[in-house]
């Protein structure tokens, strides 16, 4: 029996390529592949849900999340439900940190194949109040900086829209700490902090190691708290992060975690995969292996090249009890 297939599709994602590179796609996948396929496009936020709901419903065997970081959590959110269709993700968004560390072709022929192959894998997802995430979900300094970059701006400049975003507010919230308390099982401390990161996979915003020991199938989220103090040298600190090498920084606290929640008295909004998710205080959690999700190949799951050398002996604190 010929596999069905839904692709939903965000036109407006990225550099606005899809409208075009949808029809090819359902082309390749029904005339050499010979599966069945159908396209629906959405129209706006939450559409992406209530598609991915449906297909679903109706037991699509295989669901492609075309768009960005948003579109893929909301085909998520839809999908969490019922998890008997697996999930392929076609990334044309901006950014698209989970394709990216899973290594998931952008070339059109190269994506059909590996869907028609079908080699999937169960991933964790996260969820944080209500809401599931695949990727992140953060809060404090640039977090917001997503949210300020235009899609106009993204689609003339790419990533570089957020970098520009990015340069221009860093410096004015630099100086904004934010005092948070944090509990994970029967430990409460207070922190303050200039941002937090919750993290699924290894990469983040375009960072590729900044949750550096994180597995997307192991069951545990991974945080990370970047406190503020007078001594802290926010610039070489940045450095560290880009290249991966931070976890060791007296002003990071790393841990891996599987439900805690975060109060503040201040007014912080979440970024949920890229998007605005609420405010605190919110409890984070993890679902292993919630979905199956289409990858290239099964190695990459169990990839360290992605790991320096010095961070072998890292000092893991574990706040968890397990
Ligand atoms: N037809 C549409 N027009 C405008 N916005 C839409 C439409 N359909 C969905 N959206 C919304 O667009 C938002 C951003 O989508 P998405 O993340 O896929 O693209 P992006 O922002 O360009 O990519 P990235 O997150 O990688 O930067 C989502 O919140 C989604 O709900």
């Amino acid at each position: 029996m010929k596999r069905r297939v839904k692709i939903i599709y965000n036109p407006d994602s990225g550099r606005k390529l899809l409208q075009k590179d949808i029809p090819k796609l359902k082309t390749i996948l029904s005339d050499e592949y010979h599966m069945m396929v159908d396209i629906e496009a959405t129209e706006g936020k939450h559409h992406a849900t209530e598609i991915a709901f449906r297909s679903s419903q109706e037991e699509y065997d295989i669901i492609i999340a075309a768009g960005g970081d948003g579109t893929v959590n909301e085909v998520v959110n839809g999908m969490i439900s019922n998890t008997k269709s697996s999930l392929a993700i076609y990334p044309a968004g901006t950014i698209n940190d989970f394709a990216t560390h899973l290594k998931i072709p952008r070339q059109l022929r190269k994506f059909a194949e590996m869907v028609y192959n079908e080699n999937t894998t169960k991933v964790d997802i996260g969820k944080a109040g209500d809401t599931y995430f695949l990727n992140v979900a953060a809060g404090g300094l640039l977090t917001d900086v997503a949210h300020k970059v235009s899609s106009d701006a993204k689609t003339v400049l790419g990533k570089f829209a957020y970098y520009l975003e990015g340069i221009k507010e860093f410096p004015k919230q630099l100086f904004r700490p934010i005092k948070i308390s944090i509990q994970i099982g029967n430990i409460k401390e207070e922190k303050e902090i200039l941002f937090f990161v919750l993290a699924n996979s290894k990469q983040v915003g375009g960072f590729k190691k900044i949750a550096s020991e994180a597995k997307i199938n192991d069951g545990l989220l991974d945080l990370i708290l970047v406190e503020t103090s007078h001594i802290l040298d926010a610039a070489s600190l940045f450095f560290l992060i880009i290249k991966g090498n931070h976890i060791n920084h007296p002003n990071i606290t790393y841990t891996q975690v599987k439900e805690f929640t975060i109060y503040s008295d201040g007014d912080l909004t979440i970024d949920i995969d890229g998007e605005l998710g609420g405010k605190l205080p919110m409890t984070f959690s993890i679902i292993k292996g919630a979905i199956p999700i289409i990858i290239p190949e099964k190695k990459i799951l169990n990839n360290d090249s992605y790991e320096s050398k010095d961070q072998k002996h890292f000092l893991l604190t574990r706040l968890d009890i397990r």
